[in-house]
């Protein structure tokens, strides 16, 4: 099925949006190289949202470009923050405590992260009403639990469309804070955003948290960052009861991570083709959840080498199929183990991901049909999928259904097949404008067409 990309989300910074489709040709050679990792998309939307709101100026190094951390600058400088952007240096000069007296409407495109971060930060701090619109797909993706949380704490919500999500009115009201309660089973980022808005509730606030957290790391990462602003979160040992006292976010100035979710495509060139891959920059105490697929590529037979910031995957001769793996904790990373499996010695069913059906597609569908049209044996569940080993068809041409994942997972198979057709490239700027140029840097030879 053709899939109509949305390009209004697009930034000026994805130059691959101006094709319409790349080819991946096989590579045949084991895949060896060494490669530096973009600054990461989740520390670098929490860094810009948290400097936007601290009293003061932050600098940030390592700052990701691309069409997510765009959207979210432009939607920042929208609302009067002051913003220096050179590379990937920024310079944020913070708000603080100062309240916004004229209405803007921002736009923040596709971003989750600026979806659910930005709105009870932004409505705690404005004295007239604020706009926010975004992208035709986060407009369809679920956002009220988080707004209903707001509302209880004192802030106002008006959806100006359809009741539940994007686009929507921010009122100005008295962001009062209190106790709530939120289940933790859809996204972790509800839970990330209120407790960002926090501090700047009159009363402090008390967030309790049912059915656990799908990705709770994310929420680790948020408290850490905060903290970096000076502002203190204390939790319980279930990680389930959070309190937050009024307080005011300081500058910082720091480096961004490298983003291990990108790298993750990279290791699994090395499983697919043997060989080793290096990644240069990664930070092995991460909170990053997707760190951990190099424990699950280690079952699949790859071996993984850490030293300093450097990590080396080798690819084994045969990788190892043969049981059923949870993706509940690094479930961006559910399509790049699916991309694995048709060249595995045995069946693999990745499960407990459910909730990737509200992500920039449904990924369990996209991912079915997409592997369907290449051949594989795929049974469908509602939280993930059964897949069979088998040879990729070559020739297809697939969409990428506006999904920088689904790109970026089916281009991993493009490697190992004599061609593969990837529709709407552009989708991978989303997070990594740069993908094809950096699987160029391992001579995987990638056409592209106009
Ligand atoms: O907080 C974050 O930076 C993220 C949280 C996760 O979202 P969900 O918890 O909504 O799945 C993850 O999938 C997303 O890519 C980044
Ligand atoms: C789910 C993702 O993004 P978002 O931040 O838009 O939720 C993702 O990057 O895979």
């Amino acid at each position: 099925m053709a899939h109509v990309p949305d390009l209004e989300a697009r930034s000026p910074w994805s130059e691959i949006s101006q094709y319409k489709a790349v080819t991946i040709h096989q590579h045949k050679e084991p895949m060896n190289g060494s490669i530096t990792i973009p600054g990461s998309k989740s520390f670098t939307n929490r860094a810009l949202i948290l400097a936007a709101f601290a009293e003061g100026t932050s600098r940030l190094d390592g700052v990701l470009r691309s069409d997510d951390s765009y959207f979210c600058l432009e939607a920042l400088k929208s609302i009067g923050v002051a913003i220096e952007i050179d590379g990937e240096s920024v310079v944020v000069h913070g708000i603080g405590g100062q309240r916004l007296n004229q209405s803007a409407e921002l736009y923040i495109g596709a971003a989750g992260t600026t979806a659910r971060f930005l709105p009870g930060l932004l409505s705690a701090h404005t004295d007239v009403p604020q706009t926010v619109r975004a992208s035709r797909r986060m407009s369809e993706r679920p956002v009220k639990p988080l707004f209903d949380v707001l509302e209880q704490w004192g802030q106002a919500v008006t959806y100006e469309q359809t009741p539940g999500v994007y686009p929507v009115k921010l009122e100005a009201a008295e962001f009062l804070g209190g106790e709530g309660t939120i289940s933790g089973k859809q996204s972790s980022q509800f839970i990330s955003g209120l407790l960002m808005a926090a501090p700047a509730a009159k009363n402090g606030v008390v967030l309790n948290v049912t059915d656990g957290i799908v990705q709770h790391a994310y929420v680790k990462i948020t408290i850490d960052i905060m903290k970096e602003h000076g502002v203190n979160v204390t939790y319980n040992d279930d990680f389930n009861r959070f309190e937050v006292a009024p307080q005011v976010y300081q500058p910082k100035d720091y480096s961004l991570e490298a983003d291990a979710s990108t790298a993750c495509y990279f290791f699994a060139l090395a499983a697919l083709h043997g060989g080793t891959v290096e990644v240069t920059n990664m930070n092995l105490d991460t909170n990053q959840p997707d760190i951990g697929v190099l424990e699950i590529l280690e079952t699949f037979g790859c071996t993984v080498e850490t030293s300093g910031s450097t990590v080396k995957v080798t690819g084994p001769e045969q990788l190892k199929g043969g049981r059923t793996i949870s993706m509940k904790e690094m479930s961006d990373q559910a399509l790049t183990i699916a991309a694995l499996v048709p060249f595995c010695d045995g069946p693999i069913t990745i499960t407990d991901v459910e909730h990737i059906r509200h992500h920039e597609s449904d990924r369990i569908q996209a991912m079915t049909e997409s592997l369907t049209q290449l051949g594989i044996d795929i049974t469908e569940h509602q939280d993930g999928w059964t897949i069979h080993p088998g040879q990729p068809k070559a020739g297809e041409s697939l969409s990428s259904y506006d999904d920088h994942r689904i790109a970026m997972s089916l281009a991993l198979i493009g490697t190992k097949i004599e061609q593969l057709t990837i529709e709407d490239p552009g989708s991978v700027s989303k997070t990594c404008p740069t993908f094809f140029d950096m699987l160029e840097q391992f001579n995987v030879r990638v056409s592209r067409k106009a």
